[in-house]
């Protein structure tokens, strides 16, 4: 099985880390979120449960540093993933107006900004991606999102990829129906998954507009996501009730959704009626160049 064919760190092309192109599975990292739940299993339940659901984690023993950061406008989630040790970073889904929070997080923390990558889960309808102002405000970082999306991007991402930061990686896995070019980024011990639009805690995203497709949903999430570990973290780019986190088990479980059949699943995703997301014909345009490269943007003027 060949490994890295496109190297996308440091050197001639500056680029931000390293894309697999080959859907080789990390052994070697398989189990690292185990091996720490299996280390705490002496501890008080209620400690095991408050670790499970810690949205700031830094796992000492592993050294992977986890942020999971809000936007309340579009209530959209970013993740800040980082390898502690080399301080090699990639952060997911940013949103223009936290921008300038997520920089300097990325600062404070030490992180190398040569190797911050904005990755996108899709082509947002609802925000516009942070991704092009980051990129001029952490000089070196670069863009990556699936080539399916359609968007710009210094790194068009497909099936199989893999972004490393350290000794960390995210495979990109193809989960089309909330819009074409939606991936899951499934860390490499398969610990967390980051499931953009395609999975919500207790939901999924809508399927009426950018390519939508109910029953491309359906088998993406079940084939693509449900088959990851029971345990397996789920986080969403979005939540509109106040969770932060699921499992793969709790969904395959709960999920109103996804627990019917696709017959059913289609008349409930046909039957939604929601209204248009309030930002889509500024956010569609932008998202398909990676987002406002301009500091000065503003909503009212552009
Ligand atoms: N009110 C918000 C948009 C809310 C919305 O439509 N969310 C999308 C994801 S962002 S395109 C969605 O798929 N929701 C699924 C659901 O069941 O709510 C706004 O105006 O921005």
């Amino acid at each position: 099985m060949s490994s890295a064919v496109l190297r996308t760190s440091k050197p001639a092309l500056g680029f931000a880390s390293l894309v697999r192109l080959a859907g080789q599975s990390n052994g070697s990292q398989a189990g690292l979120t185990r091996t720490l739940l299996g280390s705490l299993s002496s501890c008080h339940p209620l400690h095991r449960r408050s670790w499970r659901h810690y949205s700031v984690r830094m796992d000492q023993r592993t050294g992977l540093l986890f942020r999971q950061l809000f936007e309340s406008q579009s209530s959209t989630y970013t993740y800040l993933l980082a390898d502690a040790q080399t301080r090699e970073a990639v952060l997911i889904d940013p949103v223009l107006e936290t921008v300038e929070r997520d920089a300097r997080l990325v600062e404070d923390l030490g992180l190398n900004l040569t190797i911050a990558d904005p990755v996108n889960t899709h082509c947002h309808a609802d925000h516009i991606t942070g991704t092009g102002l980051l990129k001029k405000r952490l000089p070196g970082c670069h863009s990556a999102i699936s080539k399916d999306s359609g968007a710009t991007a210094d790194i068009h991402l497909k099936e199989g990829d893999r972004v490393t930061f350290g000794k960390y990686s995210l495979e990109a896995r193809a989960t089309p129906g909330h819009t074409d070019g939606c991936m899951t980024f499934v860390l490499n011990d398969q610990s967390m998954a980051f499931t953009g639009d395609a999975l919500l805690i207790r939901g999924c995203g809508r399927t009426d507009f950018q390519q939508g497709c109910a029953s491309a949903l359906y088998e993406s999430v079940h084939k693509k996501i449900f088959t990851l570990p029971g345990e397996c973290l789920v986080y969403p780019a979005h939540d509109y009730t106040g969770q932060s986190v699921s499992t793969v088990d709790e969904e395959r479980r709960l999920n109103p959704r996804l627990t019917k059949s696709l017959e059913e699943f289609v008349k409930i995703m046909n039957n939604l009626n929601l209204p248009k997301p309030k930002q889509i014909d500024v956010a569609v345009p932008a998202n398909l160049v990676c987002g406002i490269q301009n500091d000065h943007y503003c909503a009212d003027c552009d």
